[in-house]
């Protein structure tokens, strides 16, 4: 991460469920416009009102600025730079502009929005032809800072205005669902991208369940992380999905078949683990889907972590790991951090996208199976 920001998280400032807020930001008119739309209709900025000035819809939400708001955890914020006389084309932007304009905007957010919750820093800059993305993450409550399209941007001393939308809250629906995205060519296909997200939204999920899993996290997000480098690297198109990612290593010997050597973070191995650990997750919400009201959640982790991923981890892994899951909130706690409803509405909802998750499962295995990767080092 590259700024930091504690902002306090005070309970007062817990922000309503589909609330949107709007706040543009003159700086060097030192002017600031701030709307506030929110279903609560609880104003939480404090600047002045006016009215705000246009800013691009998101192609996936319509709601505010960029063109790939994410929108993850509570509350995304976009960040927009309307066109000014200088206006840079993407072509002339460098990494160091994109960094700057993420570091800009941390500031602008640490500023004025102090209430935001959790710890967040820039981890992510990247930026295609179109659009320049400063990520600005935090920890479970995330903000996401977008820019509008580069050839509108002006990096410095123009209007900017800052969008904050305030997500509905986390939920685990939409993170299962997603998984429905992934599958491509009458689910012939996985695309990688998709696949990615979905592991992020229950990493999300998971590190809300409190610190004791964070070894668990790490593990993902490092899997994750290498996954995003293949695919932002100068081959990214061969990972776009996962037969062509499988067919590029295979035919390029990239992947270390029988001993970890030259290629030991292959793509290859690193969704094996995924995909191994997406059978525990399968195992694990079917266990919870046709649960009793007494059925023990840590019970149900664990039985679905012994059949699946178990077998593939040393000692030492699995005693860490059946502590943990001790550690597991009681089923309708559980139920609740999902988000989703009453527990009949949690049932309705895995029976929903569990088919999802199965078809994503039962693709890789057999895509697998056919290349003999199941028992890749
Ligand atoms: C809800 C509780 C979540 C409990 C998580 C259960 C899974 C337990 C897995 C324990 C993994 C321990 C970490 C270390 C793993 C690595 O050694 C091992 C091998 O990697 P290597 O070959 O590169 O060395 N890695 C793996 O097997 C990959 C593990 C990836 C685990 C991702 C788990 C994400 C869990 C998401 C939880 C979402 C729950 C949603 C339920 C409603």
């Amino acid at each position: 991460m590259r700024g930091r920001n504690s902002a306090p998280s005070s309970p007062g400032h817990r922000l309503g469920s589909g609330c949107v807020e709007k706040l543009q930001l003159l700086p060097t008119l030192c002017t600031i416009f701030t709307t506030c739309v929110g279903m609560s209709g609880r104003r939480i900025a404090t600047a002045p009102y006016r009215t705000p000035a246009v800013s691009l819809p998101c192609t996936d939400c319509q709601r505010g600025g960029g063109r790939k708001a994410e929108h993850s955890g509570d509350i995304t914020a976009v960040l927009c730079f309307t066109a000014g006389a200088d206006t840079v084309s993407a072509g002339k932007l460098t990494a160091g502009d994109v960094t700057d304009t993420g570091i800009a905007a941390l500031r602008l957010v640490t500023r004025y929005l102090p209430w935001l919750p959790g710890d967040f820093g820039i981890v992510e800059d990247s930026f295609n032809d179109a659009e320049v993305v400063p990520l600005i993450v935090g920890r479970w409550r995330e903000l996401c800072v977008t820019a509008a399209p580069a050839t509108t941007q002006r990096l410095t001393n123009e209007v900017v205005s800052l969008v904050v939308i305030v997500e509905e809250k986390f939920t685990l629906r939409e993170v299962l669902v997603s998984f429905k995205s992934c599958l491509v060519d009458n689910d012939e296909d996985v695309i990688v991208e998709h696949y990615l997200n979905g592991w992020k939204g229950l990493v999300r999920f998971m590190n809300s369940l409190g610190t004791i899993f964070s070894f668990v996290s790490k593990d993902a997000v490092n899997k994750i992380q290498i996954m995003e480098n293949y695919l932002k690297g100068e081959n990214g198109e061969r990972y776009r999905t996962l037969q062509s990612m499988v067919e590029y290593e295979l035919s390029s010997d990239l992947v270390d078949v029988t001993k970890r050597g030259s290629h030991p973070e292959s793509g290859c191995r690193t969704v094996l683990r995924l995909h191994r650990a997406l059978r525990w997750l399968q195992l694990f919400l079917e266990k919870l889907r046709t649960s009793s009201e007494d059925s023990k959640t840590s019970t149900l982790c664990s039985e679905a972590y012994n059949d699946s991923l178990a077998n593939y981890h040393p000692w030492i892994i699995r005693k860490t790991a059946t502590v943990a899951f001790l550690a597991l909130p009681a089923r309708n706690m559980f139920f609740e951090v999902m988000n989703v409803g009453t527990a009949e509405d949690v049932v309705d909802m895995l029976g929903e996208a569990m088919p999802y998750v199965s078809k994503v499962y039962d693709f890789t295995q057999e895509l697998y199976s056919q290349h003999n990767l199941l028992d890749l080092p």
